[in-house]
C-alpha cells in the first residue's frame, strides 16, 4: 500500500496541527478537569501526542469501538470496549483518528451522554471532505482531508502502516 501512495500532509504539518488542536483544547477545557476518551485503535498516535501538549489536570481512559476493521468500507459499529473510568457528570474529551461518515464518533458520544456525562466534545485529527451531512461535527479538527482513503498517524492501510508520522492517501485507482 506505501508503494501506492502519496503523501497529503507531511510529518512537519501534522505535529503543528498537533500543536494547534492542543492549544485550542487548553482554552475549552483547561479548567474543567476533563476525562480524555481515547477511541482505539486509530486513535491512539493522535491521542498520545495530544496528552503530552495538555498542560492541566485531567484524568485519561479508552474505549474500543470499531466498524471497518481492516477493511476500506465501513460497516456496523462493533463495541469491544466501553470506558472504565465513571463519565457521569464529567466533562469528556473524545480523541479520534478520522472523522469519516461520522458514524462511530456520534454513535460514541450518544453512548456517553446516555451514561450521564455532562457534555461530549470531540476532537478528530482528520476531517475528510467526503461532500456528506455528517451526524457529528468535531469540536476540534487536526486537519482536513480529501475523499480518498487515507493512513498514516494511527490509521492503517489494511491493519498496517499506523506508525508512519505524515498522512498518507492511496493513489487514485491503485
Ligand atoms: O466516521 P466513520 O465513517 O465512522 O469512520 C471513522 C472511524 O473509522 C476508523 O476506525 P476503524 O473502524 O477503522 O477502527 P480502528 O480505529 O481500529 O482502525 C477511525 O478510527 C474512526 O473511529
Ligand atoms: N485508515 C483509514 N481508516 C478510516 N476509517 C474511516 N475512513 C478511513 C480512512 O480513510 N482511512
Amino acid at each position: 500500500m506505501l508503494a501506492d501512495s502519496e503523501v497529503i500532509h507531511d510529518a512537519q504539518t501534522v505535529q503543528a496541527a498537533v500543536d494547534r488542536v492542543a492549544a485550542d483544547i487548553r482554552a475549552r477545557l483547561a479548567d474543567k478537569y476533563p476525562l480524555v476518551l481515547c477511541v482505539m485503535t486509530g486513535g491512539v498516535v493522535f491521542c498520545g501526542q495530544l496528552l503530552t501538549r495538555l498542560d492541566f489536570p485531567l484524568d485519561f481512559d479508552y474505549l474500543h469501538a470499531t466498524r471497518y476493521g481492516p477493511e476500506t468500507q465501513g460497516g456496523k459499529i462493533s463495541w469491544r470496549s466501553a470506558p472504565w473510568a465513571p463519565v457521569k457528570g464529567r466533562s469528556v474529551l473524545v480523541v479520534d483518528d478520522i472523522l469519516d461518515e461520522g458514524v462511530t464518533l456520534a454513535a460514541v458520544k450518544e453512548s456517553l451522554l446516555r451514561l450521564g456525562a455532562a457534555e461530549v466534545l470531540t476532537a478528530v485529527f482528520a476531517d475528510k471532505l467526503n461532500g456528506r451531512n455528517k451526524p457529528l461535527v468535531a469540536d476540534f479538527v487536526g486537519l482536513t482531508v480529501p475523499d480518498r482513503f487515507v493512513f498514516g498517524f494511527g490509521m492503517d492501510a489494511g491493519g498496517t502502516w499506523r506508525n508512519l508520522p505524515a498522512i498518507h492517501a492511496k493513489k487514485e485507482g491503485a
